[in-house]
C-alpha cells in the first residue's frame, strides 16, 4: 500500500518523505519551507540535489528535453540562495559551476517534483539519496511512523486521473439569481483532496441534441470577489446566463486554481505580472507550463451524467481538445466572453498570443 495523499500532507508540512525507485532511496523536501539543506544532507547521508522542471530551467536560459533535472547543492547554500535557484527572475546570476552539474532527472526525482505539483507548491524539490550509513536509522523512523516511505513511480503518477475515479458525494437544488431550476451536484476525487461541482441548470432529460457545456476553472480572486486582473467572474455569470437562454445545460466548476498551480502559486504569478511579465512567462518562472490543466475530472463528471455530445462555451482550444480525447463529442463552440477592461487587457492579450485563445472578436471590442 502506498501512500500519496499522505504523502502529500507530510511534503506540505514541510517534512522529508522517501521515495522507493527500486534500486535506490531518496529522502524528498519541498523547497517551499527549507531554509536550509543541512538537516536533509544529515538525515540521507548524502549531498543534497534540487529538481527543476524543465519550465523553469527554460526561464533560466536552459532547454531540456527531460520533464526535469537534478542540480547539486552546496551545504553553505542559505535559504536566499536556495530561493532564487527556484525562484528568482535573475536568470544570468546562476553559477556556471552549479549548472555544469545539471543531470536530467530520473523516476526518484520526477515523482518527487511531481508530489511537489500534486501539493499545490513551488514545483522544486530537495533530494538526497539515503546513504548505506544512514539506511537504519530511516528504517527506524519508518517504522516509529515519523517517515513516510512511497513508491516513485506511484508519485510520479499523482497527476494522472483514471476513468470513473470521482465519486459522486452529494447533490441539492441551488436556485441562481439567473437560472432558478439548478441542481449542485458534488464529486470528489479518491484521495479526498479536490472537489469538483457540477451544476445542472434546468432538466438534462428534456435536452434534445448536445448539451449546453461550460468548463469553468476555478479562480477565487475573480469569481468571488470580482478581480479586475482577469474576466472570470463576468465568464461565470454570463456562463450560467447563456446555459439557461439555450435551454438548460450543465457548468462544471473544477478545483483548477490559477489554471492548475493553486492560488499561492497565482500569486506569486501576480507579482512576477506586476514586474513585467506575462502570464505565461510568470508562470515558467515559477516552474509551470503554459496549462497546467487535466480535464481527466471534466470528462468523468460528464460520464456520470451520462452526457457524450456537447455544445460547449468557451474561447480554449485546449479544452476542445481534451474533451474529444476523452471521448466526449464536441459538436460545436460558442464563444463566451467577459469585458476588455484596461487592468485585464494584457492577459487577454497574453492568452490569445501566447497560448492561442480564440479572442481576437473580443480584443477588437466587437462584442459586450
Ligand atoms: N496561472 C495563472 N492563472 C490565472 C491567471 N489569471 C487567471 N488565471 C486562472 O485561469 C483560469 C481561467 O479559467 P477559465 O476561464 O475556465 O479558462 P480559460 O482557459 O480562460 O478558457 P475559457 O473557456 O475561454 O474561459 C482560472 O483557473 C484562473 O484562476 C494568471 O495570470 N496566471
Ligand atoms: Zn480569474
Amino acid at each position: 500500500m502506498y501512500h500519496i495523499e499522505r504523502a502529500i500532507f507530510d511534503i506540505r508540512r514541510g517534512l522529508p518523505v522517501v521515495l522507493d525507485t527500486g534500486e535506490e532511496r531518496l529522502l524528498v523536501q519541498a523547497l517551499e519551507g527549507s531554509d536550509s539543506v543541512e538537516a536533509l544532507s544529515r538525515l540521507s547521508g548524502s549531498r543534497p540535489t534540487m529538481v527543476l522542471t524543465r519550465h523553469r530551467l527554460a526561464a533560466m536560459g536552459m532547454s531540456l528535453k527531460a520533464e526535469a533535472a537534478s542540480l547539486p547543492l552546496s551545504e553553505q547554500m542559505s535559504a536566499s540562495d536556495l530561493h532564487r535557484l527556484a525562484l528568482s527572475q535573475g536568470e544570468g546570476k546562476t553559477p556556471g559551476a552549479l549548472l555544469s552539474g545539471l543531470k536530467p532527472a530520473g523516476v526518484g526525482e520526477r515523482g518527487a517534483v511531481t508530489l511537489m505539483r500534486r501539493a499545490l507548491l513551488v514545483p522544486a524539490a530537495l533530494c538526497a539519496v539515503v546513504s548505506e550509513e544512514q539506511a537504519s536509522a530511516i528504517d527506524e523512523r519508518l517504522a516509529s511512523g515519523e517517515l513516510l516511505e512511497v513508491d516513485a513511480r506511484e508519485a510520479e503518477k499523482c497527476l494522472a486521473g483514471a476513468p470513473g475515479m470521482l465519486n459522486r458525494v452529494s447533490e441539492a437544488r441551488i436556485p441562481l439569481e439567473d437560472a432558478a431550476e439548478s441542481r449542485f451536484v458534488l464529486f470528489r476525487e479518491p484521495d479526498g483532496l479536490r472537489e469538483h461541482v457540477a451544476v445542472v441548470i434546468g432538466d438534462l432529460e428534456r435536452i434534445e441534441g448536445p448539451v449546453p457545456l461550460r468548463l469553468h476553472s476555478a479562480c477565487l480572486t475573480g469569481d468571488l470577489f470580482g478581480s479586475l486582473r482577469c474576466d472570470c467572474g463576468e465568464q461565470l455569470r454570463n456562463a450560467v446566463g447563456d446555459i439557461q437562454a439555450m435551454g438548460g445545460g450543465v457548468l462544471l466548476y473544477l478545483a483548477q486554481e490559477g489554471r492548475g498551480i493553486g492560488l499561492a502559486n497565482k500569486l506569486r504569478a501576480y507579482t512576477l505580472q506586476d514586474a513585467g511579465l506575462d502570464t505565461v512567462d510568470a508562470d515558467q518562472v515559477l516552474g509551470f507550463g503554459d496549462d497546467e490543466r487535466q480535464y481527466a475530472v471534466a470528462v468523468d463528471m460528464l460520464r456520470a451524467l451520462a452526457i457524450d455530445k456537447v455544445q460547449l462555451l468557451t474561447n480554449n482550444p485546449l479544452k476542445m481538445k481534451a474533451l474529444e480525447e476523452g471521448g466526449v463529442e464536441v459538436v460545436s463552440r460558442q464563444a463566451l466572453y467577459g469585458s476588455v477592461t484596461d487592468q485585464n487587457h494584457r492577459y487577454l492579450s497574453a492568452k490569445a498570443s501566447r497560448a492561442g485563445h480564440l479572442l481576437d472578436e473580443v480584443l477588437a471590442g466587437r462584442t459586450r
